[in-house]
């Protein structure tokens, strides 16, 4: 669906702000653009919506070259969320989400039907906060009305910069798992630019880490990257706890679970649910203060998981080019 080929950019003054990133985002896929400050994050993402111009390369959009199209028309297809939500600030919450699909065009009822009914889906209940002006809300919520905003003109594509970055960690942990539901129930495209190795591991289908100067150096899965970082930037960029990250990133494997037969009932502990990650799985464990947790899909018992189990499902998520370390068949 979006599709960078080559695309570089270096500023008037001789900065290299990006180097020839090639980069592909599917459809209703979430790329996380991550990297230290300055890395060229920013600035990749504002050459999606032409904001900024590249010096090199091509930007498609569906197949359309989106270098040879109208910058103020092709906005207007495409969200966009920044930190500093930009709401204005005379205008009621409901007058700010109405904005943008006043300005293509839809008659007001319509543009007020649907901020009312955009409210309610990022969980602001429009009684409450419709009329409030943007100073009377708080950082999270501000937030989720530019989150709202940018899906009023119901664009196939959202572009983030830092969009989390003004709220506290609770409140944003929160925000990020609402807001990715939210874009896989929708099915919106989105590229999300953050300096947090945590939002973009948490948040991502793919995250592409940058390095300094905008070099593009690994672009890959969340379970991918912690494993196998491809350089030793990126393993000191992940971090020395890329381990204990890779449970929050790895499903439970129905495949890799001891059988239930002849395990005793009271041994059992907790169950989990089949869609569970390794991480719930552990805290289940430790939380039931027993050596295994039962998984079920629904209300079909699956099997158990013991944490040699763990074990086993973190190296079976690699795929098998990268897991250097398997055994050879006897
Ligand atoms: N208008 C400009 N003229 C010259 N250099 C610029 C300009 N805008 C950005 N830069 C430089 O380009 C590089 C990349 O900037 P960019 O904002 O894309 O980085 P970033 O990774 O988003 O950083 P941050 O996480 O700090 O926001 C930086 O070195 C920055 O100083």
């Amino acid at each position: 669906m979006i599709r960078l080929s080559g695309v570089g950019k270096t500023y008037a003054d001789g900065t290299v702000a990006v180097q020839a990133v090639d980069l592909e985002v599917a459809a209703g896929e979430l790329l996380c653009l991550v990297g230290p400050s300055g890395c060229g994050k920013s600035t990749t993402l504002k050459m999606i919506n032409r904001l900024i111009e590249p010096t090199t390369g091509r930007i498609e959009i569906d197949g359309r070259d989106v270098t040879g199209e109208d910058p103020v028309k092709l906005r207007r297809g495409i969200g966009y969320v920044i930190q500093q939500v930009g709401l204005f600030p005379h205008q009621k919450i409901l007058t700010n989400v109405m904005t943008v699909p006043l300005l293509s065009g839809g008659s007001r009822a319509a543009a007020r039907a649907r901020a009312l009914e955009l409210l309610e889906l990022v969980g602001l209940d429009p009684a409450t906060y419709a009329d409030r002006y943007p100073h009377q809300l708080s950082g999270g919520q501000r937030q989720r009305v530019g989150v709202a905003r940018a899906l009023a003109a119901d664009p196939p594509v959202l572009l983030m910069d830092e969009p989390f970055g003004a709220v506290d960690p609770v409140v944003r942990v929160r925000l990020q798992d609402e807001f990715r539901r939210l874009q896989r129930d929708l099915g919106k495209t989105v590229v999300l630019v953050t300096h947090d190795i945590d939002e973009a591991v948490r948040m991502g289908d793919r995250v592409a880490v940058f390095a300094a100067g905008g070099r593009l150096a690994q672009h890959a899965t969340p379970a991918e990257l912690l494993a196998r970082p491809a350089d030793d930037f990126v393993a000191d960029f992940v971090g020395s706890e890329r381990g204990l990250r890779r449970l929050s990133v790895t499903p439970v494997d129905p495949a890799l679970l001891d059988p239930v037969d002849g395990v005793r009932i009271g041994d059992l502990g907790a169950a989990i649910e089949v869609g569970a990650t390794l991480e719930q799985a552990l805290a289940a464990m430790l939380r039931s203060d027993r050596g295994m947790v039962a998984v079920r899909r629904g209300p079909v018992m699956l099997g158990v998981l013991t944490p040699d189990g763990v074990h086993r499902a973190l190296r079976a998520s690699l795929s098998p080019a990268e897991d250097t370390g398997s055994t050879a068949p006897d």
